[in-house]
């Protein structure tokens, strides 16, 4: 059985459809979902807001390739274009980690680099998993409690946007 935990992110369009778009993808393979994210951009910060949400996922004969593949895939389906590096997307499927996995190959970094300083992947995560731990960083808890104050509110909870 391989379990991986996906970032989900929309700032495009109809932005909650695009997050469904993905979790309805993923299917019966999807045991958690965070709450719906309504966060701030980082990286290019002219750009409108995204929605983030984190799920985690697991299937038997699957390795961490088949879930980017499968990310990447969902991410067509939204019609995703070839864009600028941090820029608006309709869906974007980041594979945060995948069991113990670390991988140096560029077109699937693992865990993924971003994680331990993205409140937009950290907070979700830690909700849908209170005891989930990055791989070579520590427990997610110890990551999001470091976060400051500025980087907490750029993130609000949106229980009135559901996933399902
Ligand atoms: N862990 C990963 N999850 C998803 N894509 C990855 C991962 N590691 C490397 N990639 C590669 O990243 C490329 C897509 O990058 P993308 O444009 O989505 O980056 P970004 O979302 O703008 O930036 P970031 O990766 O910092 O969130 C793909 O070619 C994919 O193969
Ligand atoms: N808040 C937020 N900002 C972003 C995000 C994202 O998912 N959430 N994704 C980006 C492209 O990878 C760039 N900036």
């Amino acid at each position: 059985m391989s379990r991986a935990v996906l970032s989900l992110g929309s700032n495009l369009g109809e932005r909650l459809e695009h997050l469904r778009l993905a979790v309805h993808g993923f299917g019966e393979d999807v045991v958690v979902t965070s709450a719906v994210y309504e966060t701030e951009p980082w990286g290019v910060r002219d750009q409108p807001r995204f929605l983030n949400a984190v799920i985690v996922v697991a299937a038997d004969g699957l390795d961490e390739w088949g879930w980017l593949r499968r990310g990447q895939a969902l991410e067509a389906q939204a019609q995703r274009r070839r864009e600028q590096r941090w820029g608006p997307r309709t869906l974007d499927v980041d594979v945060v980690t995948v069991d113990g996995v670390h991988s140096d190959h560029p077109d699937l970094v693992l865990p993924h680099p971003g994680t331990p300083s993205r409140a937009s992947v950290l907070v979700p995560w830690l909700e849908a998993d209170p005891e989930a731990v990055l791989p070579g960083h520590g427990p997610v808890r110890d990551l999001a409690a470091a976060l400051s104050k500025e980087e907490r509110d750029t993130l609000h909870r949106r229980p009135d946007l559901p996933l399902h």
